[in-house]
């Protein structure tokens, strides 16, 4: 997008990064649809330094691992939520319930996305209801989340560490129950000050749950419309070098609603039913990772950027904007 084509001597120039000097990138399972692409948006990148990066990036089985080393499952935030043992008797069978009524409409390959939106939020909708008129104490979450601090891809803290440095921000968006979500980074110690979690996060009233907060983030309005016009979407959308990563299809377009002439490179994370799934995911990512449970892709990224970035700033000073403290107070 915007990108023009260099000829042969401009990329002999010092300082272009070519894809075959990447290592990460040329590995058997790292593929590319248009490996030209993902090079020159690379390069803008790199050009761009720091202060033009946001990172978007979907929770479940993209932050945690899709397979963990000691073959554990993860359970993803809704599910965490679920199994914690306070929570009323029937409210365990009712979700369920609504699980293996909706589940299936989500990933139904017929039915149109149009048609979707309706149970999503019909599914959304009564899950909150479920949640709703019994006390549940928070720390309940914290116990459980402690147990899968250590299912973060490999590479997690580094990145997230390099991110802070960089004063980049991140949007970690899910579809999920932000408490869990919130509450796991906390325990991993990623849940930094340039970090916003918009999510679905549980309400009180009276010291009883009261449902979600709004607005509700379901599947198919995860993406940074629902952020237009909020302090959020005011704080980063200068910010047009976007990296998108994600592990549904649907993540890929987690970036929509920022302007039209930025620069996104999205990066797929595949696990499940690798070749049935190969196509689709090569039309909506730039880079799919089948079965990596590591951060090094996104990691190599952000050491080309901080190379260069280091070499025109060598004191230390990065000329960019303090805003990453308001970041995570920022209303949508
Ligand atoms: C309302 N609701 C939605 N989900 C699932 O939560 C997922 C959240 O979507 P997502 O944020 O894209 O998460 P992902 O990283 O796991 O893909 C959706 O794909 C739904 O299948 C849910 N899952 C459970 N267990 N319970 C629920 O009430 C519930
Ligand atoms: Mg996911």
């Amino acid at each position: 997008m915007g990108a023009t084509e260099l000829n042969a001597s401009q990329k002999d120039r010092v300082g272009y990064v070519r894809i075959q000097d990447i290592p990460v990138l040329n590995q058997d399972h790292c593929r590319m649809r248009d490996s030209q692409r993902v090079e020159r948006i690379i390069n803008e990148f790199v050009c761009g330094g720091p202060e033009r990066m946001q990172v978007v990036s979907d929770f479940d089985y993209t932050i945690t691992k899709q397979r963990t080393d000691d073959g554990v499952a993860v359970p993803s935030s809704f599910g965490i939520f679920n199994s914690c043992k306070s929570l009323p008797d029937n409210f365990k069978e009712e979700i369920d319930k609504l699980f293996h009524k909706y589940h299936p409409i989500e990933i139904d390959p017929h039915m149109p996305i149009s048609e979707k939106v309706q149970y999503m939020i019909e599914w959304w909708t009564q899950s909150g209801k479920l949640a709703t008129g019994f006390a549940f104490d928070l720390t309940e979450l914290d116990q459980m989340t402690s147990q899968f601090k250590h299912a973060l891809r490999d590479g997690t803290h580094e990145l997230f560490d390099a991110l802070l440095r960089l004063q980049i921000p991140v949007l970690v968006f899910s579809a999920g129950l932000g408490n869990s979500v919130v509450s796991l980074m906390e325990q991993a110690n990623i849940m930094q000050p340039n970090v916003k979690v918009v999510s679905n996060f549980l309400r009180y009233r009276d010291g009883l749950l009261d449902g979600f907060q709004e607005p509700m983030i379901h599947i198919f309005n995860k993406n940074e419309t629902v952020l237009e016009g909020g302090e959020y979407y005011e704080l980063v959308h200068t910010r047009d070098h976007i990296i998108v990563m994600g592990d549904s299809l649907g993540d890929a377009d987690m970036a929509a609603g920022v302007p039209s002439s930025s620069h996104i490179l999205k990066i797929g994370f595949l696990f499940h039913h690798v070749e049935a799934n190969m196509e689709k995911y090569m039309n909506a990512f730039d880079i799919v990772l089948v079965d990596d449970q590591t951060m090094s892709v996104p990691q190599a990224l952000l050491a080309l950027i901080d190379k260069r970035h280091q070499l025109r700033h060598p004191h230390g000073s990065n000329g960019t904007a303090p805003v990453q403290a308001q970041l995570q107070s920022a209303s949508l």
